[in-house]
């Protein structure tokens, strides 16, 4: 290709045919160039129209619409782009191939008959011409041309500077960077982005099409830096000498390998690192300020281009981040096999006005720990719910001498043998305290004993099968259930949200077991400054400030009920035989730890106008595993649990024949229960 004159001349107008078809004219802006381009570029028509076009018709101004003078749309743009991107590796190529040997015009003619528009960008095009700025195939063609070709001339004519076009993609303040730095040829000023408006010769001129105003967003233009940044690399390694590398790899010698031997990184990263390649001016004898200038540049663009596209990235979906493995995993039980609603839950809600709100019930458990029950200072009635204990102080002593120490008889609300299943512990416990919750009332459940004997295997269970889930899980996936029950009878809406504290070690500390999942930071030793218990003149003492963490279901639920016993401080999984005692007896400081888990219940109706929801109470319940430790021995909590709510209480005393709950607790029970 020759030098071509100064300046690219190529504008494009458009005007209507003699049969009204929309036809485009492309106008030579420079006298000096014009002539010769417009005969080396395709033709949309023939002379004769194409003066014709001009005559009738001038162009409007830039700026206008979308039908007016060589502006186009959005699309339009990025099919130019695409063109351009097209043109640039098919020279790259020919010239890697044939080395000049090919004339101008047959560069232009096998380059125009080349270009396609890609399938992506085939929406909204009528096979020759856009459907919305009614932009020519042809037109847009020649501008991609053009690019190539003044290219091509600042390469082959040091002298030349046609740059019109490529400095509206490089922009000019970069070119002049690149010219600064030798890497392109000095423009004439006189010569190049003349500003639209009258040329020398009093016609109006217009700039190239790239040059034009376009309705272009950010991320067109986004779109237009990547595509300069990504011809310029792949013309590197298709074996086109970009023009700073050109200067550079004398110096530098096997550059060019270290360039592409990093093309899997981001543009961004090859940028910054070519601006390592590339030497700086203090380092290059014979480069200039330009070469750090024209690499910062890059840099920058290509920073940019990074930001852009991690903000596309943000509409792509995210991937799920992987739930944490812990020791338990009652929430894949409770969404594989839920256990059966007991059929008292059905009798119950049929006599919803008798739910025995208000009521603290006391159920006495008999765990079968080994211990030799008949020798023991307790007597169990199961039918008439009643125990009689022998004074403990009177242990060890002679059956004829605890006879004559008057024993103590207590009523409870059920009594469970040793050979009580989970199930019916469960379902009996909590029956009517769940009805009484969903209904708008607080409720708490909690075991009572001594060590080993079963608090947190009753509370807690395990997670082998549904028949052996305790009452927490149960009390999840029923309430659940209760609720779903109570959505479809009244239309209410309910949200339930969990929360779950540890009260640990001799000081009673209090440990937010949820932070973790709260804040989703790992590693802390879970020390929640934040909870704390405070004394409500109505309400009593009250936990404050505590992880509450929504479950919409029961799962999420029993998600977070894993969750809180893996970050509790004994963090035992669920022992699973009965009277295993393989295990060492935890630390004195371990069996201080009670765990206070509480479902939280948020309810709305639906106001009569049917558009808004109305606060309609919220009510809790919770569900304590108390630790056994001696120093401690559970009672502050267990007073801190009656107060926590005044209504609806369920202890799960637990008993066997040799340890059984002090005979002054039961004394205390008795007064709250009957
Ligand atoms: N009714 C029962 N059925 C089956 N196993 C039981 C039963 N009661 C207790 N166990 C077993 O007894 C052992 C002690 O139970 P668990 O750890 O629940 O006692 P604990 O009262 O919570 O102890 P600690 O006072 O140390 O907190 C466990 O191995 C548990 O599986």
């Amino acid at each position: 290709m020759s030098a071509g004159g100064a300046g690219l001349g190529l504008g494009a107008g458009r005007d209507r045919s003699a049969d009204g078809r929309r036809l485009h004219t492309f106008q030579n802006i420079d006298p000096q160039c014009g002539a010769a381009r417009a005969s080396r570029l395709p033709q949309p028509m023939d002379r004769k129209a194409q003066s014709g076009a001009a005559e009738r018709g001038r162009p409007r101004a830039a700026g206008g619409g979308g039908t007016g003078a060589g502006i186009c749309c959005e699309k339009c743009n990025a099919r130019l782009v695409e063109l351009k991107r097209q043109a640039l590796r098919l020279y790259v190529t020919s010239r890697g191939l044939l080395a000049h040997n090919v004339t101008d015009s047959d560069m232009s003619a096998s380059l125009a008959e080349k270009l396609q528009i890609p399938e992506g960008l085939q929406k909204g095009w009528s096979s020759d011409h856009c459907e919305t700025c009614a932009t020519h195939l042809d037109q847009l063609k020649q501008d991609a041309i053009a690019m190539v070709q003044s290219l091509d001339e600042a390469q082959s004519n040091p002298g030349s500077a046609p740059l019109g076009n490529l400095s509206s993609i490089v922009g000019s303040r970069n070119i002049a960077a690149l010219q600064r730095g030798g890497h392109l040829p000095t423009l004439n000023p006189s010569s190049h982005h003349r500003a639209p408006g009258r040329h020398a010769q009093g016609k109006p001129q217009y700039p190239p099409h790239s040059m034009l105003p376009v309705r272009s967003s950010p991320s067109a233009v986004a779109a237009h830096a990547q595509q300069l940044l990504e011809d310029n690399w792949s013309v590197s390694k298709l074996g086109f000498q970009h023009p700073h590398l050109t200067q550079t790899q004398a110096s530098m010698g096997s550059s060019r390998s270290s360039v592409s031997d990093i093309p899997t990184r981001s543009v961004a990263e090859r940028s910054v690192a070519s601006a390592r390649i590339y030497p700086t001016p203090s380092s290059t004898a014979g480069s200039t300020g330009g070469t750090s200038a024209a690499a910062s540049f890059f840099a920058r663009a290509a920073q940019k281009l990074n930001l852009a596209s991690k903000k596309r990235k943000k509409h792509a979906p995210e991937p799920q981040p992987e739930l944490p493995v812990f020791p338990t995993n009652f929430s894949d039980l409770l969404k594989a096999s839920p256990p059966a609603v007991p059929p008292c839950f059905l009798r119950t809600s049929s006599k919803r006005d008798n739910l025995g709100v208000g009521k603290v019930k006391v159920m006495l458990r008999v765990c079968p720990t080994g211990e030799d029950i008949a020798n023991s200072s307790l007597m169990v009635d199961q039918r008439r719910k009643q125990v009689t204990l022998y004074d403990p102080s009177l242990n060890g002593v002679s059956h004829r001498r605890m006879a004559v120490a008057a024993p103590k008889m207590f009523a409870f609300d059920a009594i469970f043998s040793e050979d009580a299943s989970q199930v019916e512990v469960c379902s009996s416990a909590l029956s009517d305290i769940l009805q009484s919750v969903v209904g708008g009332a607080d409720g708490c459940v909690f075991c009572y004993g001594h060590s080993r004997l079963g608090k947190t295997y009753t509370m807690a269970g395990n997670d082998d099968s549904s028949q052996s889930l305790g009452v927490i899980p149960c009390s999840i996936a029923w309430l659940f259930r209760l609720i779903n029950e109570q959505k479809q009878k009244t239309g209410a809406r309910f949200s339930v949200r969990v929360s779950a504290v540890e009260v640990f070690g001799k000081q009673e500390n209090l440990r937010d077991l949820l932070s973790e999942q709260a804040t989703g930071s790992t590693g802390s030793n879970g020390t929640s400054p934040g909870v704390y218990l405070c004394e409500d003149p109505v309400f009593g003492v009250q936990l404050q400030n505590q992880s509450e963490l929504r479950a919409p279901t029961a799962e999420k639920a029993a998600f977070y009920l894993d969750a809180a016993l893996a970050a509790r401080s004994t963090a035992r999984t669920p022992t699973t035989e009965i009277g295993l005692q393989l295990q060492e007896e935890p630390e004195e400081e371990n069996r201080n730890s009670h765990l206070l888990f509480t479902l939280h219940i948020y309810q709305y109706r639906i106001d009569k106008s049917g558009k808004g929801g109305v606060a309609g109470g919220r009510s809790r319940l919770h569900l304590i595993d108390l630790g056994s430790g001696e120093k401690s021995s559970g009672k502050a909590t267990g007073s801190v649990a009656l107060t926590l709510s005044a209504l609806g209480n369920v202890i799960l005393a637990l008993v066997n024949g040799a340890k059984h709950v002090p005979y002054s607790t039961l004394q205390w029970f008795k007064s709250k229960c009957l």
